[in-house]
């Protein structure tokens, strides 16, 4: 279509200023125009006919002719269009022949940490186009917070209580590049980055299995060059960036939900936590049992031993079963072996309703090459054979009843076979109803541990309070190699839950990095304590030299002699100034002084619990702890109880050995009436 030649015959020439006209020929324009540009471009086009009898009154007035500015308008517009989609070809050339790229699914791990990494770029969270995300830190990150002290708050003036309440607001964003394209440097090489948005049509994702639409988000990392070798350094770069922090955690990981879980691989699992190693130490445990049962783990997930098993025929698996009382340790030994073999943990509940045998059997064949994987309280997950189950008890009752059968007359066989069947109905009623709900079949879950389709190399570690209730086909010799008894604590384990609990505490998660720094830190507060105070007493002695008109020097001697009677005061443990505290957090080793991150108020500043003691020297908490354990009955207290008991004498280690007579009384008078109010906590 003629653009101008449209333009001349529908808008009005400006030789004569009639308004008359113009408003007529602005209707006829209108008409001209809306039925190729649709109705709802009627107030644009109206708002654009006021500006043009305005600016084409002005531009006849000074000579130009509107409709030739207005094609100009127009190719320039058409020219910005069409330069639009040249470029984007032209872009499409270049990455077909010149860039090389790499996709990222944002379903898959790796989109993790490649966003981890661009949010800690400046060069990108410094960018126009950002996207603003909440971030929310996990109660195991180190987090400085050096807002705290500023958010304490005076309880009825007796001293300063922590307060969290805007810890929310201060939280900071985390900035990630916004959808469309970014560029950056990294190693010397420019790199492409184009985050996109695309909505798939999904048939299966909806609630109850129906259809819906789905967001799902696609980085493409480009760099000029054939080869994508950049691009993967840059993600290697990325992934150890990643789990750089994670060198002392061991990450939690339990069943992604129903939807996710559909689309299989990693996308079946999701981190649930990433918690700080749990030192093989802390677990009070049977020594013989500790080593037995890290050299056989050792041994499996020796590199060689995939080999030796190929070799053999035998598949690669490796079962324990952790067997004890509530609160004894068995969740705790599973995540200390995970922590010191480094390996991540994956948690299964056989009591999840939304978990089904196929879910659990793809579940299985989506682990890692090497793991741990948790069921917890196997015995409680109901994995009964109800079918064998009911037809052993029909074959028993059976021929219970044909035996009655030939001794009793009609009338009697008729009433036994009618009790045994009510029996046997009520018997099914009451099995059936818990199964029902639950999805696992034992032979559902032992087809999903050591199926012909299952996953090898993994370290199965099943717990159970109840050893006995377990079905045998579960815990035979294959798929339960090794069982480790959990007991009550003994006197000598109760001494060492003691020491642990009150021995100083060496925060071991903290980084090399951290520690120098922090110790820079101290070092800086030191200095600069010493030189404010130092400033200070200067200025409190002029000032008092001034008052009294005596010679500073004087004054000087007699403020030194007045220190060192404070400090022999501050041994005595009577008192504490700040320049002792600074030293105290240098110490780490200092007794029962918890370590204090930067910008907390530490526990000088806070207000204490109750009759919280003077620290304990490692000779006297040695002597205790001896006498605690020795008040201790072997095997009747779980290092759960009695780890609750120290932990509400946290800082009172002398209390706890003065109250634990009442305390162990108190419980065993509880547990025999089988009450749950405890007198003595
Ligand atoms: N042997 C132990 N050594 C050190 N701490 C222990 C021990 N047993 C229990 N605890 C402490 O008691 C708490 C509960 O322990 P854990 O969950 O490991 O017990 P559990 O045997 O798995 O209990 P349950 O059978 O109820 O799941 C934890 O805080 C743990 O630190």
């Amino acid at each position: 279509m003629d653009f101008h030649h449209l333009l001349r015959s529908t808008l009005p020439t400006f030789v004569g200023n009639d308004s008359n006209e113009s408003n007529d020929t602005t209707n006829n324009i209108l008409e001209t125009l809306t039925p190729f540009l649709g109705t709802q471009f009627n107030p644009l086009l109206r708002l654009f006919m006021v500006f043009y009898n305005i600016a084409g009154g002005r531009l006849s007035f000074l000579g130009a002719d509107p409709t030739l500015i207005l094609t100009a308008v127009g190719l320039l517009w058409a020219a910005n269009k069409l330069w639009d989609q040249l470029s984007y070809q032209i872009f499409k050339i270049v990455q077909r022949y010149l860039l090389a790229s790499i996709q990222i699914d944002s379903d898959d791990e790796m989109y993790r940490h490649i966003m981890k990494f661009l949010a800690a770029r400046r060069d990108m969270t410094n960018s126009r186009s950002l996207t603003a995300e909440t971030w929310f830190a996990t109660a195991w990150e180190e987090n400085d917070e050096p807002d705290l002290l500023k958010t304490t708050i005076s309880a009825d003036g007796e001293g300063l209580y922590l307060n969290f309440s805007a810890q929310e607001a201060k939280a900071p964003p985390r900035f990630t590049p916004a959808i469309g394209m970014h560029s950056f440097w990294f190693e010397g090489r420019y790199f492409i980055l184009h985050r996109k948005k695309e909505t798939l049509f999904d048939q299966n994702a909806g609630p109850w299995g129906g259809s819906q639409y789905k967001d799902k988000e696609l980085l493409v990392l480009s760099c000029y060059g054939r080869s994508p070798d950049p691009i993967k350094k840059l993600l290697q770069h990325a992934k150890l960036m990643y789990y750089s922090d994670h060198d002392a955690k061991t990450c939690v990981r339990r069943p992604a939900n129903q939807s996710m879980r559909r689309y299989g691989g990693r996308n079946s699992w999701q981190t649930v936590a990433n918690r700080p190693v749990r030192p093989m130490k802390t677990v009070v445990l049977d020594e013989r049992q500790k080593i037995q049962v890290l050299s056989d783990m050792n041994e499996y997930l020796h590199p060689a031993t995939p080999r030796w098993y190929a070799n053999r025929g035998i598949p690669l698996r490796r079962g324990f079963l952790f067997h004890g009382p509530p609160g004894t340790g068995k969740t705790s030994l599973s995540f200390a072996l995970a922590g010191i073999f480094g390996l991540d943990i994956y948690v299964i509940s056989l009591l999840d309703p939304s978990l089904t045998e196929e879910d659990l059997s793809s579940l299985f064949s989506s682990l890692p090459r090497r793991c741990v994987v948790l069921l917890e309280d196997i015995d409680t997950a109901g994995l009964a054979r109800p079918s064998d189950d009911d037809s052993d008890d029909d074959v028993k009752d059976d021929k219970d009843s044909s035996d009655k059968e030939k001794d009793s007359d009609d009338k009697e066989k008729k009433t036994e076979i009618n009790i045994a069947e009510l029996a046997r109905e009520l018997r099914r009623a009451s099995s059936s109803e818990p199964s029902e709900k639950k999805g696992i079949s034992l032979s559902g879950l032992l087809n999903a541990i050591d199926g012909v389709a299952s996953h090898e190399g993994r370290v199965l570690i099943m717990t159970t309070n109840k050893p006995e209730s377990l079905d045998e086909a579960l815990i035979r010799p294959g798929r339960v190699d090794l069982q480790v008894a959990f007991s009550n604590a003994t006197p000598e384990q109760a001494r060492e839950l003691f020491v642990r609990m009150y021995e100083a505490d060496r925060n071991p998660i903290k980084s090399k990095k951290k520690k120098q720094q922090s110790q820079r830190h101290s070092l800086l507060a030191i200095l600069l304590t010493a030189i404010y105070s130092r400033l200070l007493s200067l200025y409190a002695i002029r000032k008092k030299a001034a008052e009294k008109k005596i010679n500073p020097k004087q004054e000087l001697s007699n403020h030194a002699i007045d220190k060192v009677k404070t400090t022999e005061k501050e041994q005595d443990g009577n008192l504490t100034d700040i320049s002792t505290a600074t030293t105290a957090v240098e110490d780490s080793s200092s007794p029962v002084s918890p370590t204090t991150p930067k910008g907390v108020p530490d526990n000088n500043s806070v207000v204490s619990p109750p009759q919280s003691e003077k620290p304990v020297e490692p000779t006297e908490l040695a002597a205790i702890a001896a006498e605690f354990a020795s008040k201790i009955p072997g095997g009747q207290f779980s290092p759960a109880e009695i780890q609750g008991f120290l932990l509400k004498r946290k800082r009172a280690p002398r209390r706890a050995l003065e109250e634990v007579d009442a305390w162990v009384a108190a419980t065993i008078e509880q547990k025999k009436s089988k009450t749950k109010v405890v007198q003595v906590q």
